[in-house]
């Protein structure tokens, strides 16, 4: 699958925050797979490793980068930090997000398309942060965005795939639209879910950053992504209401 033209053989994408090191960050990003991490400029401007130390550190990866407008509430906060973005890691990739709701971080949907409108106007390619609503996803693609990720569960709250017949509609709505589940993912078994599903790719930060292990949880992210991959590929039996025996009945048996 396409993301903005460029091809991904990984199908997870990793957040860069609250690692317990920066070698550990490392380290887990590696164990991953991932071809593609996201980082908030942000937060990250704010925190314990700010600045060029910081960035030193995402560069040394050796990833892409998704930059994203993490922890804004505005349009203009969001435009704003996307020019930085831009400035910063020379990428014309943002993962934009519009926060809505404090107790969910729900994305302002509104805010969220007209950002993407005025983003795109100006050249950016824009991976938007929204929900699994089929007309904001409509929106979003007239306002010019080529991928959309839609949440899993609100951010941080690791409780995998909260609406799971609205993810299945988007997918059946858009088959040609490069989809990534993103945010509230808990397990590797939520991210090979979504891949079931049919999505192209999962983005998570919390799952792995705050495992008691995160380069091992990185690792059983990477298998739990491939293994939804090829169970999708293979076509996934249809379940049923009734028992069909899978055994041949004793008498009948194929030796006899
Ligand atoms: C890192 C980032 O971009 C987050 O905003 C993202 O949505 C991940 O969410 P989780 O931490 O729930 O995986």
């Amino acid at each position: 699958m396409l993301f903005y033209d460029v091809e991904l053989a990984s199908p997870l994408m990793l957040g860069t925050a609250q690692y317990p090191s920066p070698a550990i960050l490392a380290a887990a990003v590696q164990a991953s797979g991932a071809e593609v991490v996201t980082v908030s400029l942000r937060r990250e401007a704010s925190g314990n490793l700010a600045g060029q130390a910081f960035w030193s550190i995402i560069g040394a990866l050796g990833t892409r980068v998704l930059p994203n407008t993490a922890g804004c509430r505005t349009v203009k906060e969001a435009v704003t930090t996307a020019h930085m973005a831009r400035e910063v890691f020379g990428t014309p990739w943002i993962k934009l997000e519009v926060i809505g709701e404090e107790d969910t971080l729900q994305p302002d949907v509104f805010g969220l398309v007209e950002a993407a409108r005025i983003l795109t106007e100006e050249g950016f390619q824009v991976f938007p942060y929204t929900t699994e609503d089929l007309v904001v996803a409509e929106r979003l693609l007239a306002a010019g965005c080529r991928v959309l990720m839609p949440w899993g569960a609100p951010i941080g709250s690791g409780r995998g795939l909260n609406n799971v017949f609205g993810l299945k509609m988007l997918r059946a709505h858009f088959p040609d639209v490069p989809l990534v589940v993103d945010a509230g993912i808990g397990l590797p078994s939520h991210a090979a879910a979504a891949m079931e599903l049919g999505f192209d790719a999962v983005l998570l930060n919390t799952a792995v950053a705050k495992a008691g292990d995160p380069v091992g949880m990185a690792k059983a992210f990477a298998l739990a992504v491939e293994a939804g991959r090829l169970a999708r590929h293979s076509i996934p039996m249809e379940p049923r209401e009734m028992a069909s025996p899978s055994t041949p009945v004793i008498g009948k048996a194929m030796l006899a």
